[in-house]
Parts: structure tokens; sequence; C-alpha cells
């Protein structure tokens, strides 16, 4: 299997150097040459299979050559072995129409676990293999952070710095990045916007002074192996439901359309998906685009769902590559256009693409308070205020009563105890697995929002590569 940009000008790579590459040498995102086709058959094969065993089967043939299938079997098994459900990705009934995927029960609780947990154990395996080191550079609204710093702290191979907007993730998220003391493990809170953090990330990956002496490397989506991994749970939950006989919807609380793109993924491969409904909150770049064609960027208002305080939605443009034609140097194009004038109009082709299988919700913070407390009478769960505004969505969607319409629960409530309990009046508690979370010793450094502070920062901490 060959990736190839987005942009059309990097060199296409296997899966391994695109897992190790993160960002493609033009600034473009990795995607696949070609789709991997499921039929009908081998979907029906999948029931009933362990969530390891599921992953293993459907992420081999994006993986091709890069590893063996009892490789990729047995870090499967490694990285879903430490989740708390033996389900891995149980879920619940709410009504007759709808349901929540719980996607939080691995180690620091969000949806990210699922992914990250995964390629820490890829990076391992390919950087000892190669004899490589390396420097991650990575942005977070508040999961990312944590589920990464988990899947890679104390590994010699890597450092990582991790970018968060200073007093705009919960206490909960920054303290389970700031808490965790190993050596490689650097917290930077900067001043400004999870976009903020994410442009001087990609600027990173451009910087040659950084790209000369080290090897750089993401966790985020732009990384393709995050994105591989959570298109396993589409498949877990549909088979569940009657996949394929039976058509899913599926309501996604959306920032950077990853999680979301890897439910498009999953129908490009064959599970029949009736819709993939975008949920955002009043940050709403994602719903404009898709409802209107408008794909403008606003200042980022932040919310009770800090982790979808997002206004540039790097994954949009895997989506709008592949719908629209995947040529990459009109992408290029349409991309400089964004980066210059922080706005650009979906061509006709790239909306009625989407269109096909994508709708779209904006969520306020009355309507996510309200989806708060219907998910406690109607189903008796609490959830957490991104998966709120993901249910809030899936009600409105008007999806046909005979489909069932499934809400990706991306964070366990505990992470946002102040937002749960003024909607609810209840107040979630940790799992005891982290119950000592408050007692623990914080570490970060507090920089400003210049790119140059951040980048000779991570030059004089990270490892050269030789
Ligand atoms: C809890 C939670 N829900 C939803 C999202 C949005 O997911 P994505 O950025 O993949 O669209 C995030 C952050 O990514 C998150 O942390
Ligand atoms: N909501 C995310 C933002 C980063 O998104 P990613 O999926 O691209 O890593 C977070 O919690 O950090």
């Amino acid at each position: 299997m060959q990736y190839v940009s987005t942009r059309g000008s990097a060199p296409a790579l296997d899966f391994e150097g695109a897992t190790l590459a993160g960002l493609a040498s033009d600034g473009g995102l990795f995607v696949p040459a070609e789709w991997p086709q499921f039929s009908h058959a081998d979907i029906a094969a999948m029931r009933g299979l362990p969530y390891a065993e599921l992953a293993t089967r459907i992420i081999a043939p994006f993986v091709g050559d890069s590893l063996t299938d009892d490789e990729l079997r047995a870090l499967c098994a490694e990285a879903y072995g430490r989740f708390a459900h033996a389900a891995v990705t149980p879920l619940k009934q709410l009504d007759e129409q709808q349901w929540l995927l719980e996607l939080f029960h691995g180690p620091t609780l969000a949806f990210k676990d699922v992914a990250l947990q995964l390629l820490g154990l890829l990076f391992e395996t390919f950087l000892t293999r190669r004899e490589d080191h390396l420097t991650i550079v990575g942005a977070t609204s508040g999961d990312t952070g944590s589920a990464a710093i988990d899947a890679v702290a104390g590994r010699e191979k890597i450092d990582i710095f991790m970018l968060h907007p200073k007093g705009r993730v919960s206490d909960v998220q920054r303290r389970q990045m700031t808490t965790v003391r190993a050596p490689n493990v650097h917290n930077i809170a900067i001043e400004g916007s999870f976009d903020d953090a994410q442009a001087m990330v990609k600027r990173m990956f451009r910087d040659e002074a950084l790209t000369g002496r080290f090897h750089i490397g993401a966790v985020n989506s732009i990384n393709w192996a995050r994105l591989v991994a959570q298109v396993v749970y589409y498949f877990a939950a549909a088979l569940q439901l009657g996949a394929p006989e039976r058509k899913v919807a599926f309501s996604v609380p959306t920032g950077n359309f990853g999680d979301v793109f890897a439910g498009h993924v999953a129908a490009r491969m064959g599970l029949p998906i009736e819709r993939l409904i975008v949920a955002t909150n009043v940050n709403d770049i994602l719903h404009r685009a898709l409802s209107d064609g408008d794909y403008s960027q606003g200042t980022v208002t932040p919310t009770a769902a800090p982790s979808m305080d997002i206004q540039v939605s790097s994954n949009f443009e895997r989506l709008l590559f592949d719908v629209g034609g995947r040529d990459g140097l009109a992408m290029a194009e349409q991309m400089a256009g964004f980066e210059a004038s922080k706005a650009m109009r979906l061509t006709n082709a790239q909306r009625d693409g989407a269109g096909a299988l994508f709708s779209s919700c904006r969520t306020d913070a009355n309507e996510m308070a309200r989806a708060m407390r219907w998910a406690c009478d109607a189903g008796g769960e609490i959830v957490d205020p991104h998966t709120a505004i993901g249910l809030h969505a899936a009600r409105e969607a008007g999806v046909d009563a005979a489909i069932p319409v499934v809400t990706l629960a991306t964070a366990h409530p505990a992470k946002f105890p102040d937002a749960v309990e003024r909607a609810t009046g209840m107040r979630p508690s940790l799992p005891s697995r982290i119950g000592d979370l408050f007692s623990r010793e914080e570490a970060f450094t507090e920089l400003s929002g210049d790119y140059d502070a951040v980048a000779a920062f991570v030059a004089e901490r990270a490892t050269p590569v030789a």
C-alpha cells in the first residue's frame, strides 16, 4: 500500500514511511493511493470477532508489507489489552433509535487512546527496526496530549513536545498531561488557541533548522496511522447493529475532522453507512462548510466542550481531496489560498461529494446542556459535553426511524466535571485508576505564542539524529 500527499508533490511512501513522516514534505496529508475494499461476505465474516482481531483484519490492508499479519496482531492485542472494558468500545442503547459508542475506556479516558495506544507501539517497532529517533511535536485542545504522552512516556527512541493552549483545557485534561514525569515528555502551555498551536506544529515540519537536525514526527491526526485505527470502531458498532445487512448512521462530535474522516474511510471500504453527522459546537467552520460551502476561519470561542474549540480542521483537506477528484496540485492551490486569506469556497464537486454521505449540525451551550439531561432521563447515562453535542445532532438529524443512529461518546464525563454538574446536577468522579490525579505534582513550561520561542525550546531539548 502506497500513501500519496493531498498536495500532489511529495514522494509516495509506504505505511512505515508515512507513519514516521507524519506530515508530507509538501505540507499535505498522506492518504492511501486507493481504498482497500471489503465485500459483503468479508464484512459478514467479521461478526463476533474480538476487538483486537477485528482491528487486525481492518488495519492489515493499510499496513501492506510494513508488518506481517502476526506482528500487527500482536501489537493490536497489546494496545487493546490496556482498555478497562472487555469489549474495548462497548455500545449502549438509549432509546429505540439512539445508541452511544463508548470510546473512553482507554488509559486517558478519551477516544484518542484507541489510536494512540497502537501508534506508540508502531513507532517503537519501526524506530527499533531503523535504529532511528523521533522528536514528536504535537498540539492538543486537551485529549490528544494526554493520550499521546501515555503512549510514549519513557520510550527511549522518542521525545515528545506537546503544546496546549494555556487556560483552555479542563483541569483534568491538563493534569493528565502535566503530571506525567518522564524525561522524554515536555509539556508547553502557549498563549493562544489550539489553532495557533496546530499552526506552529505544522510550521515545525517545514522548518529546516529543525528538520535538518531532528526527525520530526506527529501524533496528531495529521498522522495517517492515527486515523486507520479509528476506522475499526465504526465496523465494530455497525456489525453489532446488523451490518452488512442493515445500514447505520453515526453522529460524531467533531473538531479536527479526524474521527469522522475515519467513518468516511469505513464507508469507502464497503461498510454500509447511511450518514455521517458532523456535530460541531459554536466553533462551526465545518458546519458552515458542509451546509453552505463556506470554509472560513472565525475566531475561536472557548466553550464547555474545549476539545472541539477548533476553527481550522486539518483532516477536512483529506475529504476535499478525496471527494473533489484527487487532484493534488489543485488541492495545493486551494489550501495556499486558504492559508493566505483564511477563507475558501468548496468547489461544486467537493460539495456534492461530501453531501452524499455527510450532514452537519451546530450545537450551542443550551442545546448541549439539554442533551446531557436527555441522556440522563431517557437512557440513564451521564455524558460529557462533547458527546452531548453529538447526541443533540443525532436527535435533530431526522434519520429514518428504522436506522440506528450511533453517537460516538468521545470522552469520559469525569474529564469535564464542572460542565456536567452545571447541566445535570451530578458530578461524575474519576475512575479509581486515576483517582489520585489531583494529588500528583505538575510540571510544564509556559511560552508566548511566538513560534521562534517554541522552536528554540524544542531545539535545545530534542535528541539530534545522526
Ligand atoms: C472529547 C473529544 N471529542 C471530539 C473531538 C473531535 O474529534 P476530531 O478532532 O477527530 O474531529 C475531540 C478532539 O479531537 C475530543 O477530544
Ligand atoms: N481535540 C483534539 C485536537 C487535536 O486533534 P487531533 O485528533 O488532530 O490530534 C485534542 O483533544 O487534542
